[in-house]
């Protein structure tokens, strides 16, 4: 069984502006509002792959209620544990470029902490477990790791999407994968990391501080796979993103559906950049049609 858990959904805002200037009242000319989150974007993903996901966290408020909505009906399961405060609501502003604006995380009381974990201690050998996104400030900044400790030696793959402090304090715990961005990777060792052969170089670090593999997204310059056994770099054409949110998530969706359906790493890799890629250059997320098209584009190179 695969699970998601996203501490801290959101409504992701969507709103497109003729251009964004400080100061000024803007009419939109298009909005969306979704649900949102990383791991609940990859519960997302799963579903429009065929693959069944069931998404826990916490959510709350009347934005909650639109969350929990949503995500009924894109059919997808979901053990959510309510909480008092409003879930988040995430701008995303299409103008010149892309802008975000994240909202406040509300407070997650003991008690919800708790029946997490009680979720969490109930997974079982063959499970995969994806834990994605930011950290409610109200939670120790190493939740993760604390999820991690608990599921020690069960046999259950852990697929990490975090940053900063929340991914530095889960490396020990052998995440199966984790999945960077090059600004994400680099800001854990103080480095700057512009090229492929950079993100393959500091991969590699995050593998000896415990990683099994690792995935390094690059947006546009598409991504790096590392472990110990194997290096590939992934090219894509140059295209203009249509939308960038949720292309990392889609990405993580990918490979763990690649695997779940028996395809060795480097296929799995190349289907992961595919997904992301295709959600990226598309509106909404991407689709088993869209990635099937999109596949062969992927150039893969294997790094030694
Ligand atoms: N401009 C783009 N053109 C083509 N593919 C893209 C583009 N931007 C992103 N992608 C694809 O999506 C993958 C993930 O993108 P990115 O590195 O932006 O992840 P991220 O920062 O985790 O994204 P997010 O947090 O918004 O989900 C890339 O490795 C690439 O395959
Ligand atoms: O603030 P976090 O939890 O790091 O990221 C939240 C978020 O930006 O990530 C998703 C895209 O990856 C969006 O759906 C959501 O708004």
């Amino acid at each position: 069984m695969i699970y998601t858990v996203t501490l801290n959904p959101s409504i992701d805002y969507h709103i497109w502006l003729s251009a964004l200037s400080q100061g000024a009242i803007h009419e939109a000319k298009k909005e969306w509002k979704v649900a949102g989150g990383k791991g609940i974007n990859v519960s997302k993903v799963l579903r429009a792959l065929g693959e069944d996901s069931t998404a826990l966290g916490f959510v709350g408020g009347f934005t909650g209620v639109f969350i929990q909505q949503q995500i009924e009906q894109a059919g997808i399961a979901h053990q959510f544990i309510q909480i008092n405060h409003d879930s988040r609501i995430n701008v995303k502003i299409k103008a010149e470029n892309e802008t975000d604006i994240s909202g406040v995380s509300p407070p997650v009381p003991e008690e919800a902490l708790e029946r997490l974990f009680e979720q969490i201690d109930r997974l079982q050998s063959g499970d995969y477990l994806v834990l994605a996104g930011s950290v409610p400030k109200s939670l120790p900044s190493d939740m993760y790791q604390m999820i991690m400790q608990r599921l020690r030696g069960k046999g259950v793959r852990i697929f990490l999407d975090a940053k900063g402090q929340a991914l530095k304090n889960g490396l020990p715990e052998e995440p199966f994968l984790i999945k960077p961005n090059h600004h994400e990777l680099g800001e854990l060792y103080g480095v700057t990391i512009a090229t492929p052969a950079e993100a393959i170089e500091w991969g590699r670090k995050a593998l000896q501080m415990g990683a099994q593999n690792v995935i390094v997204s690059m947006a546009g310059q598409g991504a790096v796979f590392v472990n110990r056994n194997e290096s590939y770099l992934a090219q894509i054409p140059q295209r203009k993103p249509v939308n960038s949110i949720g292309a990392g998530d889609s990405m993580v969706a990918g490979f763990l559906y690649g695997l779940t359906r028996g395809m060795d790493t480097e296929a799995a890799f190349r289907f992961a950049v595919a997904a992301g890629s295709t959600t990226a250059l598309s509106e909404g997320f991407c689709t088993r049609e869209k990635i099937e098209a999109f596949i062969q584009d992927v150039t893969i190179t294997f790094i030694s």
